[in-house]
């Protein structure tokens, strides 16, 4: 994991609902630049409201939030500043798209920043080819069907070009080509001084693509980390509701299923996985020569 700077710091931070919920309770944390991070837990774990204390949505109810070292600042320009390095794709597409056609809705963030035309209509365009909503452009927002919504808040996003990219439940009405459309882009993207947060139920496509990851539960951190340790640690997947992603399984299938196997390490893609059985067959060929 890269651990150069962090973009945003938890400081003891609490978050009741006016209705007393108590949804994050004393977390500290901080998040690393440069890293593709997964944040898991189950239902009301406290996701979703983690991602809105880091936009500002809403204010700790105790403790403080650093974002690049100083406290985050509420008014106006203090969240206009946030909002330019951080965007965030709501589980919802409905709270986040306001303008009358799919085309105005995706320039309304790089209208509002200080972009040359040129570098805002490239951005427009990339984000609407990423998303492949061509042929959506000048429809009205409201009569797209829910994974076309979630497309739009997604592209509208991306090309504003954060620094930080939060990504709630990014997948969820989102058909099976286009959510491995979007995992596999986000495996291409480059992390250098960029960080990707991304809440999701559906491990195996964040399995492969995330390098670092942080467990909720009921409004507590219970885990922040590297992948192998979470993944082969039963008791905290049941705790925090986490399925095994099938690559753990399959691995530690076949570590228990005969001592040859025994010390094949835990593989982070597919293809890592079937280069280490070729290899082990390999050299089992060449024994038994
Ligand atoms: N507007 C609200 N008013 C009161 N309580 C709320 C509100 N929004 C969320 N909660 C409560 O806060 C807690 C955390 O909810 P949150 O939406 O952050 O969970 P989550 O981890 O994103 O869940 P999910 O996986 O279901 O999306 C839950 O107990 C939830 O019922």
């Amino acid at each position: 994991m890269k651990m150069t700077a962090s973009y945003f710091s938890f400081e003891h931070v609490s978050f009741l609902y006016s209705d007393g919920t108590q949804a994050i309770n004393d977390i500290s944390l901080t998040i690393p630049v440069g890293n593709k991070i997964a944040i898991l837990g189950e239902n009301g774990s406290g996701k979703s409201t983690l991602f809105k204390l880091l936009m500002g949505l809403e204010r700790p109810t105790k403790g403080t939030i650093l974002f690049k070292g100083k406290p985050l600042k509420y008014n106006k320009s203090g969240l206009q500043q946030l909002r330019q390095q951080v965007g965030l794709v709501f589980q919802e597409a409905d709270h986040q798209l306001f303008a009358s056609t799919v085309k105005q809705d995706i320039l309304y963030g790089p209208l509002n920043l200080d972009w040359s035309i040129e570098k805002i209509t490239s951005q427009v365009d990339k984000a609407i080819a990423l998303t492949e909503l061509e042929e959506l452009e000048n429809r009205p927002i409201h009569f797209l069907s829910g994974g076309q919504k979630k497309r739009v808040a997604i592209a509208g996003v991306y090309a504003m070009e954060p620094k930080v990219l939060i990504l709630d439940e990014p997948t969820s009405s989102l058909d099976y080509y286009f959510s491995t459309q979007l995992t596999d882009y986000l495996k291409k993207l480059d992390t250098d001084d960029r960080t990707f947060l991304y809440s999701t139920h559906q491990i195996n496509l964040v399995y492969e693509w995330a390098d670092y990851y942080i467990v909720l539960h009921k409004g507590k951190v219970i885990y922040v980390g590297e992948r192998d340790a979470l993944f082969t640690n039963d008791a905290l997947l049941q705790q925090a509701h986490i399925e095994k992603p099938w690559i753990v399984s399959v691995t530690q299938m076949l570590q228990n299923s005969d001592p040859q196997w025994g010390n094949i390490a835990m593989p982070h893609s597919k293809e890592a996985l079937v280069a280490q059985i070729v290899a082990l067959q390999k050299k089992e060929d060449l024994i038994s020569i």
